[in-house]
């Protein structure tokens, strides 16, 4: 690919990484600048339908930090272009819904492997196959959330295309499916909900990127229907602190 050529959707070409091999992936675009700010030297590089691209770098090595949207279909859009671009190690920093009474609003999610209720995955493999985390990402993201002092739980999160079907399910015509489902993935030991991370290692296994996530968990319905507190929080500071940490355990620096 030559090294001007700008891909369709995210709108960056080789040139404007800069070598960068490490990418890090908020679903949401007002997250970006707030991820670089947290490095060195962060300036804006693109900004191309729901792909903000910022770079940045952390003790010497370069960062893209580029949202993904919401969901797997743009997910998987930004994978496959920044693998094109040459990107080896994916880190997506999100948000979900706690599942476990344990989980609680402000504790973060290291993802080892998520539930592919979602539809964009199925496109690329059989169902049969899972979702998982590469393990040298999940063992850094690990590492840097306990070298923070952060709380944090690893596990599982189901991944599903509909934010209302999770949050008001009985209000859809498939709600025995919906609440059913449910149910399992909480007696499985689930521990969050969210919407792209599926997409995310699915893409990455098929085209042999190194990925991981870490999400904050900014509430929780099921503390919430059991009567426990209805904690909210959405500062993402200490999921970001712990995806660049992770970047530099990778990188040895
Ligand atoms: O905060 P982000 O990274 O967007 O993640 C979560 O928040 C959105 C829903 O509110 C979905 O994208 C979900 O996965
Ligand atoms: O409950 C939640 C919170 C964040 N993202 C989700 O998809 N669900």
């Amino acid at each position: 690919m030559h090294q001007h050529e700008k891909l369709y959707h995210i709108g960056l070409c080789k040139a404007d990484l800069e070598g960068a091999d490490y990418a890090i992936l908020p679903g949401d675009p007002g997250r970006v600048e707030k991820i670089a700010a947290l490095m060195e030297n962060a300036r804006q590089i693109g900004s191309n339908r729901e792909y903000t691209s910022w770079l940045a770098e952390t003790r010497g090595v370069r960062v893209l930090v580029m949202s993904t949207g919401m969901g797997g279909p743009s997910t998987a859009i930004g994978v496959e272009e920044l693998h094109m671009l040459g990107v080896s190690h994916l880190i997506r920093v999100g948000t979900c819904g706690g599942m476990q009474l344990q989980v609680q609003a402000g504790d973060l999610v290291v993802v080892n492997g998520a539930i592919r209720q979602e539809g964009t995955s199925k496109e690329y493999l059989p169902i049969e196959f899972p979702a998982i985390a590469d393990i040298d990402v999940t063992i850094a993201l690990r590492q840097a959330a306990k070298e923070l002092g952060l709380p944090s739980h690893t596990g599982v999160v189901q991944c599903k295309d509909s934010f209302y079907g999770q949050h008001d399910p009985a209000r859809m015509p498939v709600s025995y499916e919906l609440e059913n489902k449910w149910q399992a993935w909480i007696r499985g030991g689930a521990l969050g909900s969210e919407m792209e991370t599926a997409a995310l290692y699915t893409v990455s296994q098929v085209l042999g990127v190194q990925a991981g996530a870490v999400m904050l968990c900014v509430w929780n319905q099921e503390r919430e229907k059991a009567g426990l507190d209805q904690k909210e929080t959405h500062d993402t500071t200490g999921a970001i602190r712990t995806a660049i940490r992770a970047v530099e355990i990778l990188a040895g620096v």
